[in-house]
């Protein structure tokens, strides 16, 4: 579906409750289906990557009930799991299908993921192998590197996991496996990725050991059933608060949005590079949550690489047009796993934003953005990916000319109402 997007020196003005946090929504389901009990869901992302999580754990036979505010998941406990008759379908998330294969692993029956077309790109030995060495019985494509992928789970062992990629799906599928081995395992992190995971454990009544990067959890806790109230999503919210940095005369409050320390690179972005952003942190849940103001203002170039990267991978797209508007070079590195989204983020970003107009390079590990640039119209393709899609959205508010983006329905995995929130604070002069 193309999707036409024309804007007159726009100013953006009022307030967005951004939608739920997409990583902690699938958490909930997993967690709720693997408690024994009741578990009531408030704030859950309807995107399409969620409702994947749902069918795949409905297709194991638990009952998940969904009204207009609240999820129901009746949990069952790892052992209630029951062998799925048909695939489990996991659309175009990397989320479901990573963790899903660290829960299945200890399962003992047999099943069978598989995905979209982007899925099937992704490489999942980085979670085969380990699960493997743990004792699960797993195939797919390029032994068992590409979907579709067959697990007939059992006994596992604990291993120590020295993590070779900073990926918190990773490291989740190895706690889910760990959940269900005799014994205690061990990770390694090279860097500090989300803790969703380690978060919900604890919430849900388990016990998990950090220490620095490593981390330590014993097979064979039993979880409780628990409310989760899942905050606003920090990845959608980055959409807006780029959106609000770099339209002159703009002023945009965002509430209820999930600030997790693992997820907040790109709040200390936009304070290095001049944005005038305030950020007023709320009564700390399960996690914690905050307002964010943000007005535009004058922005200079930044740095980015590091210990940082994780905390803000899925906002690179938006952080390098971002990088458009600001004076001087952005150099942003250590990124190569942008290689392995929806999408090769590197690519899709560079090419598409110099449709556009924009002084932007790719490298082997990021990208170099020369600013500021004028950006003109153009026609453009999310390549169906949803944060392209809602990246190029943004662009779209820096030219008085028409901006064609192919794909945008993509945008229904992480934020089916991006649209109509884009619109209701748009307001053209
Ligand atoms: O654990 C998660 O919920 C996620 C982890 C990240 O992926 P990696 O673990 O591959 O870095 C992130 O890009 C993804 O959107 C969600
Ligand atoms: C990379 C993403 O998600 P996933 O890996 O779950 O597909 C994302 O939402 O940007």
């Amino acid at each position: 579906m193309k999707h036409s997007l024309c804007f007159q020196n726009p100013i953006l003005k009022g307030s967005i409750k951004v939608p739920g946090d997409k990583s902690i929504s699938h958490r909930s389901i997993m967690f709720g289906a693997l408690a024994e009990g009741k578990t009531v869901v408030r704030g859950f992302l309807k995107g399409d990557d969620c409702l994947s999580t749902i069918q795949c754990f409905r297709s194991m036979g638990v009952q998940i009930d969904e009204s207009e505010n609240e999820i129901i998941i009746h949990g069952v406990g790892f052992s209630g799991l029951k062998e799925p008759k048909e695939l489990l379908d996991v659309g175009n998330s990397g989320t479901t299908t990573r963790l899903l294969l660290g829960i299945l692993a200890g399962l003992p029956f047999h099943s069978v993921v598989i995905g979209d077309e982007s899925i099937a790109s992704r490489p999942m030995r980085r979670v085969t192998d380990p699960l493997k060495k743990m004792g699960a019985k797993i195939d797919g494509r390029e032994n068992g590197q590409y979907t579709p992928i067959s697990v007939r789970g059992g006994k596992l062992s604990p291993i120590e996991f020295i993590m070779p990629h900073a990926s918190a799906q990773l490291k989740s599928a190895i706690i889910f496996a760990g959940l269900q081995a005799e014994g205690i395992t061990t990770i390694i992190e090279p860097e500090k990725t989300r803790d969703h995971t380690e978060r919900m454990i604890e919430h849900f009544g388990g016990s998990i050991t950090r220490d620095h990067n490593r981390i330590t959890i014993e097979g064979g806790q039993q979880f409780k059933g628990q409310t989760v109230n899942v905050p606003g999503d920090i990845s959608s919210a980055a959409f807006f608060l780029v959106a609000g940095a770099i339209v002159n005369g703009s002023q945009l409050t965002l509430t209820d949005v999930g600030l997790n320390p693992t997820r907040d690179g790109i709040i200390d972005v936009l304070n290095q590079m001049g944005a005038d952003l305030t950020v007023e942190c709320e009564k700390d849940r399960a996690e914690p949550v905050s307002t964010l103001t943000i007005k535009s203002s004058q922005l200079t170039s930044v740095e980015i690489g590091g210990s940082i990267i994780p905390k803000l991978i899925d906002e690179i797209p938006i952080i390098a047009l971002l990088a458009t508007q600001a004076l001087g070079t952005t150099i942003i590195k250590d990124a190569e796993e942008l290689k392995v989204k929806e999408t090769n983020r590197i690519d899709a970003v560079v090419q598409e934003l110099k449709k556009l107009g924009a002084n932007i390079d790719a490298t082997e590990d990021g990208m170099i953005i020369h600013g500021p640039a004028v950006l003109h119209g153009g026609m453009v393709s999310s390549r169906g990916d949803h944060r392209i899609g809602m990246m190029l959205a943004v662009a779209a508010l820096l030219t008085n000319e028409e901006v064609q983006i192919d794909g945008f329905e993509a945008i229904s995995v992480s934020y089916p109402e991006f649209l109509s929130d884009l619109h209701s604070i748009a307001v053209n002069q």
